[in-house]
């Protein structure tokens, strides 16, 4: 029976993925084998010893402490792609949204009812203060151009925009999926310039941290409308609170609202809304649960953000799985423990990345428990499971 600690709401058409006869699911489980997450921050949380993986439901692993996991064997997965169409149709929202004040308008048009005022009467006259331009044949700036950039880049070329996207890292996947009237920039000051919307959908590390800075907004165009669905520490709060109160930026769309930011003019703030759908989070939580019982049941790894991703079809009796520091000769010292036991290697498969690499071996026979031992024991081995 495994044990799968729950945080947050994961939808239950995941979460009935996982037989109840081996997982036991509880937001109160302890000594938990596994996680499932959405946002909870799990950088403090204390892992119990026999942690195998984290299931992120969703794109965004910044509440998860990578290298700590990395160290002590527990694969963190994520759900690439799942929660992307919930984005880009909330970012269409933002970006006509920050153009005519509807915001404004709305709370309005309910001020006048409540003080009494029938508004029929004064709708023609008082609208002027919400007017805003169009999309249509403007310029949009896409920072980030993986599974959410692509398809606002792709989706903003039928609204009629000239789109600009910026992505040094962009994976062949993702470049085959953007439209070829998209302009491709080699330098983000080039976005920068054109732009009279720019959107950012890249990962907050610590190399993005205030990555729209002063600098950045000042190579930006005169009253740009900036959008953030990505995450609150990509931008530097005091430069753009500067630049909307001299009118550089117009309006800043933010999904991640704090105190200084909601009380100042021009910041529309959502509640981190950009995967709040239904099928955003039912997409999310299918794909967090089967990647998580492939690697439990399996010890198949796909969608990993900390190991590689290796995966083999079931044969031999008995398998291994190791997750061991990249280094050489981890094969041989593991193979050699086993042939001097006489275990017959059916199939093996291992990958590395970075400083990790993760090995599965299928063996003819059992293997013993003193040869579980011995492999466990040799240096920069982090972890061996023995899956029947
Ligand atoms: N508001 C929400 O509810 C919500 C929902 C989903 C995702 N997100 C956020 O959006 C982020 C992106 O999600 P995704 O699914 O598109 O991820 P993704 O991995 O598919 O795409 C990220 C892209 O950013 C690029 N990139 C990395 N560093 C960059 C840089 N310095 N400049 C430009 N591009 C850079 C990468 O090459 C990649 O193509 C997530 O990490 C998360 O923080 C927010
Ligand atoms: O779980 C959520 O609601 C938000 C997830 C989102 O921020 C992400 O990074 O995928």
């Amino acid at each position: 029976m495994y044990r799968i600690r729950t945080f947050n709401k994961i939808s239950p058409v995941g979460l009935n993925r996982l037989d109840p006869a081996l997982y036991a699911v509880s937001d109160s489980e302890t000594d938990e084998d596994a996680i499932l997450v959405r946002s909870a921050k799990l950088l403090d949380y204390d892992f119990p010893k026999n942690l195998l993986a984290i299931s992120r439901a969703g794109a965004g692993v910044n509440n998860i402490p990578l290298d700590r996991c990395s160290e002590a064997g527990i694969v963190v997965f994520n759900t690439p792609g799942a929660n992307a169409n919930a984005v880009k149709e909330l970012v269409l929202c933002a970006m006509l949204m920050g153009s005519r004040d509807v915001d404004g308008g709305i709370q309005w048009v309910r001020q006048q009812v409540a003080s009494g005022v029938d508004v029929t009467t004064v709708v023609e006259k008082g609208k002027a203060a919400f007017i805003g331009p169009e999309l249509y044949k403007k310029t949009l700036g896409v920072i980030g151009l993986g599974a959410i950039g692509s398809l606002v880049a792709n989706i903003a070329l039928s609204l009629g925009m000239d789109v600009y996207g910026y992505d040094p890292f962009l994976s062949v996947d993702a470049a085959l999926r953007l439209d070829r009237h998209i302009h491709v920039v080699k330098d983000i000051n080039e976005l920068y310039k054109r732009a009279d919307y720019i959107t950012i959908h890249i990962h907050y590390t610590k190399d993005t941290e205030r990555m729209i800075d002063a600098k950045a907004i000042g190579a930006m165009k005169r009253g740009v409308r900036f959008i953030n669905l990505a995450r609150g520490e990509i931008v530097d709060d005091d430069a753009m609170l500067a630049a909307l109160d001299t009118g550089w930026v117009a309006a800043y769309v933010t999904d991640f609202p704090n105190n200084r930011l909601v009380g100042a003019p021009h910041v529309l703030a959502m509640p981190h809304l950009g995967a709040s759908t239904p099928e955003s989070e039912q997409n999310c939580a299918v794909m967090a649960v089967d990647q998580l019982r492939d690697y439990l049941e399996n010890g198949n790894i796909r969608n990993s953000v900390n190991l590689p991703a290796v995966s083999q079809e079931r044969s031999g009796v008995c398998r291994l799985c190791l997750i061991h520091k990249n280094v050489p000769a981890m094969l041989a010292s593991i193979t050699t423990l086993l042939s001097r036991d006489g275990i017959n290697v059916e199939n093996l498969s291992n990958k590395s990345r970075g400083d990790y690499a993760y090995t599965i071996v299928d063996l003819s026979a059992p293997a013993d428990q003193c040869v579980i031992d011995e492999v466990t024991a040799l240096e920069n081995v982090i972890r061996v499971r023995v899956i029947q």
